[in-house]
């Protein structure tokens, strides 16, 4: 049975305590949550348990025995498995390449049938049943966390780290990683989980750990500890969990979408003659399980994919031709999905990412930033946003995760946009946070900006949209009102049941 104890771990950056005596015990077969504010010092903590950063003092206890990782390989050898955020696995080659890579002496040259044999075997055992000869390309998100679980437990983990395993799930996919977890869990493996959301660490966590600003303030069974309290001790104040935002009064049609279709990149019709319009000083939420032609609607809404049939007009203008920057410049704000690759120039300084929409005085001339106009700006919008460490100069790919968030939404919800796109606003984002960002957007929903709202988070849909529009297979299922609207039918909508047929279905 393996235990883990973390003792007085501390981490230094440049400026920064990422972790500052940070204590805890893992005990054998309990499933631990770990909880934190963005840029708590979580990611710090499994960078040093998993090899990747070097404590600068305090020591790592694996059953019993003091033990020092110089690098991820060492770390894997001792019994550490992790699945990060961002997996890991090759995606052109197989499930099984994928899992015995690395592991195996002979590397590419190991027997193919002898891996294949070997995953079928394992994942059947454990309970995560994958064709090893699938590409991993063509596996969705939630197979490929299940190929890295699986490579773990290869790997002979004997206890799994899983960074924020559900950022990246629906809901369904969630609940079959909660099955695989509380399996694990019977044969003896401990489990660490970091995450944000609340009712996710109460549903699956036997302890729970919260950390604040690199320390660790408490670790308590879950069962004496209430999610309201959890988020108070996290944030350090107190915040409203799933508020509503107050009526709107909704203007002019700012977004006409009008009969649009819309290709994916296999070429198949992702979006399937959409029509719907947004106002000024109005929150359209669009709800839908993953990849049920959202990003695509999106895309094409942004220029980034052109239409094979309808319209788009913004402002009364119809904008189905224009470029991206034409759009932009027009008044559209965009937060895409994926932070990393679309949001933010990772190798800039957080001033230069803030200031990417304005090269234009008083913060540019002739497109070169004016440095100490467009730092003040930074410093203020920096200061507003609550991104951590407020420091204009600092490189964007140091923040962590949920900051580098919170810098894209300060650089797109800060310009008043006329019409906001928001996909996964608040992903990877704390309670705290989550909070003063629908904040920001209520209030710039009042300033009479048009948001429109995409998110696989139904919560989120629920706590901001006006009206809410379900999306399934490509195709609108229904719009609804925002205010009063009901979780199980928006739910049944998604999977693509219109709530009249729910009716209709329930009277025969
Ligand atoms: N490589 C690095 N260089 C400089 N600073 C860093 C580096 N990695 C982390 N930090 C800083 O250490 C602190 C802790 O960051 P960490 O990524 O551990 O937080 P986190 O709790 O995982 O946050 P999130 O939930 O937002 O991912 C932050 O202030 C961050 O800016």
């Amino acid at each position: 049975m393996t235990t883990l104890s973390i003792n007085h771990l501390r981490k230094t950056f440049p400026g920064v305590i990422a972790n500052d005596d940070v204590t805890l015990h893992i005990a054998a077969g309990e499933t631990h949550a770990i909880l934190g504010e963005n840029g708590a010092g979580k990611s710090t903590l499994i960078k040093m348990v998993s090899g990747l950063y070097q404590p600068d003092s305090g020591e790592i206890i694996l059953n019993d025995k003091v033990v020092t990782f110089s690098s991820p390989r060492e770390a894997i050898r001792a019994g550490i498995g992790v699945v990060h955020q961002h997996f890991m696995l090759i995606p052109a080659l197989s499930v099984a390449e994928n899992v015995v890579l690395g592991s195996e002496p002979g590397g590419f040259h190991f027997p193919k049938r002898l891996a294949v044999q070997k995953v079928k075997e394992l994942s059947e055992r454990v309970g995560l049943p994958l064709d090893p000869n699938a590409r991993v390309e063509d596996l969705s998100v939630g197979m490929q966390q299940r190929v890295e679980i699986v490579k773990a437990l290869y790997r002979q983990a004997r206890i799994l780290i899983l960074d924020e395993p559900t950022a990246v799930l629906t809901p369904q996919e969630t609940e079959d990683l909660f099955v695989v977890l509380r399996k694990l869990k019977e044969d003896g493996i401990p489990i660490v989980f970091i995450s944000h959301k609340l009712d996710e660490v109460r549903a699956i966590a036997d302890t729970v750990t919260v950390m604040r600003a690199g320390k660790t303030l408490l670790s308590q069974p879950i069962a004496s500890s209430s999610a309201s309290e959890l988020a108070t001790l996290m944030v350090g104040r107190e915040v409203a969990l799933n508020a509503r935002t107050t009526a709107s009064h909704p203007g002019d049609v700012i977004l006409h979408v009008s009969d649009l279709s819309v290709l994916d990149d296999r070429k198949l019709q992702a979006v399937k003659r959409v029509s719907f319009e947004l106002r000024a000083g109005e929150i359209l939420g669009i709800a839908g399980v993953d990849g049920n032609g959202q990003t695509e609607l999106v895309e094409a809404i942004v220029g980034m994919r052109s239409a094979v049939n309808g319209s788009i007009r913004f402002a009364g203008r119809d904008i189905t031709r224009d470029t991206v920057s034409d759009r932009i410049k027009a008044g559209i704000s965009y937060v895409p999905q994926d932070r990393q690759r679309d949001g933010l120039v990772l190798p800039f300084t957080l001033t230069e990412n803030l200031m990417l929409r304005d090269l234009k005085p008083p913060y540019a001339k002739r497109g070169w930033l004016t440095p100490h106009s467009a730092q003040a700006q930074a410093r203020e919008l920096l200061k507003r946003f609550d991104v951590r460490p407020p420091e204009p100069d600092a490189a964007a790919q140091s923040l962590s995760g949920g900051n580098q968030q919170k810098v894209i939404l300060a650089r797109e919800v800060s310009r008043s946009p006329r019409l906001l796109i928001a996909v996964q606003p608040t992903r990877g984002l704390d309670v705290g946070a989550i909070e003063s960002i629908h904040h920001e957007l209520e209030k710039i929903r009042d300033l009479g900006s048009a948001i429109l709202l995409v998110s696989l988070e139904l919560d989120e849909i629920l706590a901001l949209s006006d009206r809410i529009c379900v999306l399934h297979a490509g195709s609108v299922v229904t719009t609804l009102p925002g205010e009063g609207a009901s979780r199980d039918a928006i739910g049944l909508a998604m999977t693509g049941t219109h709530p009249d047929a729910q009716e209709v279905h329930h009277e025969k």
